[in-house]
């Protein structure tokens, strides 16, 4: 982990992809270097050999060496980790077409390592759960997409239907009858994320034949709560009988 990664609630990382076919055609060169133990990236200037690499500095750096099993120990599994004690997190996937985003977050199933940041996520929550006691949870999904300025429920009955967007004084922004699906395991949760994935807006970009062209949002509501209060709830209600 980068120093003072732990401390920070809203942590930046990059990951640079390898090169694609195209770019490969075209006799490209990588113009990114990475020093990870510094958590920074060099850009060259490409035919401009003299001129020093502009250089940033993020709270990761990941290159084409890395994995996804990588970067979520690192990066994932601490917010995750956060979500089963009940705090909110989200992972945001931000870069243009073709840069690597579905491949992070959903990732590949060959080679294991490059599984993604999702469904990696499904397998912590489902241990975290086999292994507590005197707890009870309810995990349920939901997936929308935000396709030209219209939000769609991707894992609803009408998949095409534009959605609403809401807002509420104490629960915020939220999307009106957005369907919300209870899931019992890792293998449910990966069902449900490739059914909403086979209903998005997809088409071919320069840079990415498969592009989803959209954003999506997958979130995963997980409630929480103790046995022991359970019990106790349900004693006080015996004794008022
Ligand atoms: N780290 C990586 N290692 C190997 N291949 C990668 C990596 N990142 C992306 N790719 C490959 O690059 C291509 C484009 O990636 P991906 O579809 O994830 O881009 P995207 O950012 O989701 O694009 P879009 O916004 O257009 O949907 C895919 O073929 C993917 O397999």
């Amino acid at each position: 982990m980068a120093p003072n990664m732990a401390s920070e609630s809203v942590k930046v990382v990059v990951r640079c992809r390898p090169l694609n076919e195209r770019e490969k055609a075209m006799n490209c060169n990588m113009v990114i270097s990475i020093d990870s133990s510094h958590c920074q990236c060099f850009i060259e200037k490409p035919g401009a050999t003299e001129e020093p690499p502009k250089q940033f500095t993020f709270d990761g750096t990941y290159y084409i060496s890395h994995s996804t099993e990588q970067i979520y120990n690192e990066i994932a599994y601490p917010l995750v980790e956060g979500v089963t004690e009940g705090y909110n997190g989200t992972i945001f996937a931000y870069g243009q077409t073709g840069s690597g985003k579905s491949f992070t977050m959903q990732g590949v199933l060959d080679p294991p390592s490059q599984r993604g940041i999702i469904p990696r996520a499904f397998e912590h929550i489902f241990e975290t759960i086999q292994c507590a006691e005197n707890t009870k949870f309810l995990v349920r999904a939901s997936y929308l997409e935000i396709y030209k300025e219209e939000i769609r429920d991707l894992l609803g009955k009408e998949t095409k239907q534009k959605m609403e967007l809401k807002e509420h004084p104490e629960r915020g922004v939220y999307v009106r009858d957005l369907s919300m699906h209870t899931v019992h395991s890792v293998g449910e949760c990966e069902r449900i994320m490739d059914q909403g994935w086979r209903n998005r807006s997809v088409g071919y970009t320069l840079m990415n034949k498969d592009s989803s062209r959209s954003h999506s949002i997958f979130t995963i509501h997980l409630e929480i709560c103790s046995t022991d209060a359970l019990l106790r709830e349900y004693q006080e209600e015996i004794k008022k009988l």
